[in-house]
């Protein structure tokens, strides 16, 4: 009673923070203890808290160290378990170390843990209509069907490969440029102008040329996808915040964001409308949504539907932006990987010489980058160093036993895998460091190493783009690779989990990756 007398006989502005700060310190025993005692009870492993901040290994990261640093270590020190939870701060996760139980819970339990700890709170009426956001299933199985001719990539042959082919002489310019005034080349740069090119002239009828003047939407989709302590935030906060509401707000993907996007649409839109041509793009498919919807009242070209906003967003983010920064990542790792590697980018000339000269082209066409199969498993084998993402995420939507196991999961518990370490465990793959795309040749591929392969996901939710994805990173590369040798100019040695950006959910390079190139003609001397 004294010690409370002392207490409230303080100024309230020196008592205050210390009853909060009592009050946190309360509330985050309880959620540790509590939680720790349903992993007991349900068979799984853990790893006890240190008080307040979870985990001790997650102390960096954000300063000095990415998300992959701390997973990497855990993965490894719990060799003997099949799972094992622990807190990042206060929030509960499940790591999945085997791959047989990855395919369990994300293929055959799908329907029991289908959303991914991305997913929109509630009371979001359009990020709740997105597909990687949503967190009612049958509004993420509608999207993925109504988007999937956008990720075919058959409507990349005929005609439409023209505009690909516009972009790879854009991107040869601006190589060519920089090579005579002896300037090096970043290389993620280049990709992320040529992927996002290629798409919004694909998807969006655009005509942008960003090498020559960064244009709206280039400069929106950079700061989307740009690492930075705010989006960290963000993004913890959205996995983790849900259901308190003053913090609803404080999304991944903001107010302001959708509304630039809505922008965007609307004037496509209605200048589609206007022109009534048909290209079978994003733009037609928002225009059948809307002539489909009886119930809506549309006063104007310009008004726009929640689910047509819901199918944009579903393709601009999901597919544009998420989509765009990790064929950019896959390109630069690829490019700094052969660029360590002579060898393997003698066998990509070789085999992009054979295969013009089978299809008769001059360059690289539609049908000769998808005849490039060495050049794909390279692309693969970049996947496997340099996943794009440090974790794929499941919450899960009911309590369930997966098959075969005693572990129980219980509805809210997140779920997450990291395929960095499991692409780097010597179980799945052989001498798991080195770079060696013939480990991806059909006939070296194994049932074990088939499954620990996670670089475009697991189950019906794995990724509906990488078919487009690895179509761009084959005719940027083919062609980048056919006409010059690449050189390392800023990493002359393997990138680890340490070059990785701290402040990024995603496994991306921190300092630019600069290359210089040298034409073929020199080398022939
Ligand atoms: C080739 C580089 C790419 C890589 C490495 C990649 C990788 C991934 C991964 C790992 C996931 C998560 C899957 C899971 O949780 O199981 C994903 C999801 C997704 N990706 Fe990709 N992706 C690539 C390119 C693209 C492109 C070009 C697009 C769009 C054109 C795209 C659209 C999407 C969408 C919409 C999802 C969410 C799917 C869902 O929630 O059902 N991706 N991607």
């Amino acid at each position: 009673m004294d010690y409370l007398e002392t207490l409230f006989s303080l100024p309230p502005l020196l008592y205050a923070p210390l009853l909060v700060g009592s009050l946190c310190l309360v509330i985050n025993y309880l959620v540790y203890s509590r939680r720790v005692a349903q992993w007991r009870k349900s068979n799984i492993p853990f790893l006890s808290p240190s008080f307040l901040i979870g985990h001790k290994y997650f102390w960096g990261v954000g300063s000095n160290s990415a998300t992959v640093v701390p997973l990497d270590r855990i993965y490894r020190e719990n060799k003997d378990k099949d799972l094992v939870a622990f807190f990042v701060a206060t929030m509960p996760v499940v790591l999945l170390r085997k791959p047989a139980l990855i395919k369990q819970i994300f293929a055959k339990n799908f329907d029991k843990a289908f959303k991914t700890g991305f997913a929109a709170p509630h009371n979001n009426k359009i990020l709740e209509l997105m597909l990687g956001q949503s967190p009612f299933k049958s509004v993420w199985k509608a999207q993925r069907s109504a988007l999937s001719p956008m990720f075919a990539t058959a409507r990349f042959g005929g005609e439409e490969f023209a505009k690909i082919r516009n972009q790879i002489a854009h991107m040869s310019t601006h190589v060519e440029t920089a090579r005579l005034q002896g300037r090096p080349i970043d290389i993620k740069k280049v990709a992320m102008k040529f992927v996002l090119d290629s798409i919004s002239n694909s998807f969006l009828d655009s005509d942008d040329n960003s090498y020559e003047k960064e244009g709206e939407l280039f400069k929106f989709v950079k700061n989307f996808v740009e690492p930075g302590w705010n989006k960290l935030l963000r993004a913890f906060a959205q996995m983790h915040l849900q259901g308190i509401p003053a913090l609803e707000s404080f999304q991944f993907i903001t107010q302001n964001h959708i509304e630039t996007l809505k922008s965007l649409l609307q004037k496509q839109i209605k200048q589609r409308s206007q022109t009534r041509g048909i290209k079978n793009d994003l733009i037609d498919l928002l225009i059948r949504l809307k002539e489909q919807d009886q119930d809506e009242k549309l006063d104007s070209e310009m008004d726009i539907t929640n689910e047509m906003m819901g199918l944009g967003l579903s393709f601009l983010l999901g597919g544009l932006c998420t989509g765009m920064a990790s064929v950019d990542s896959l390109v630069s790792f690829t490019i700094h990987l052969l660029s360590l590697h002579p060898e393997y980018q003698k066998r990509i000339r070789q085999e992009v010489e054979e295969v013009m000269e089978k299809h008769n082209a001059t360059e690289v066409t539609y049908e000769v980058a998808r005849d490039l199969h060495f050049l794909d498993q390279c692309l693969r084998e970049t996947a496997r160093l340099y996943p794009n993402t440090s974790a794929l995420t499941r919450e899960c939507t009911e309590d369930f036993t997966p098959a075969g196991t005693d572990y129980h999961f219980k509805k809210g518990e997140l779920i997450i895998v990291d395929s960095y370490s499991i692409h780097r465990d010597p179980e799945y793959f052989e001498n798991p460091d080195k770079f060696d795309p013939d480990r991806f040749n059909p006939e070296n591929r194994d049932s074990k190493s088939v499954d620990a392969f996670l670089g475009f996901g697991k189950g019906p939710r794995k990724c509906p783009g990488s078919n487009v994805g690895l179509l761009l990173a084959s005719t940027l590369i083919g062609s980048l690779v056919h006409k010059y040798e690449v050189r390392p100019r800023s990493h002359t040695k393997q990138m680890d989990a340490y070059d990785f950006h701290p402040r990024s959910f995603g496994i991306v390079h921190k300092d630019d990756v600069l290359i210089d190139v040298v034409p073929r003609e020199v080398l022939a001397y």
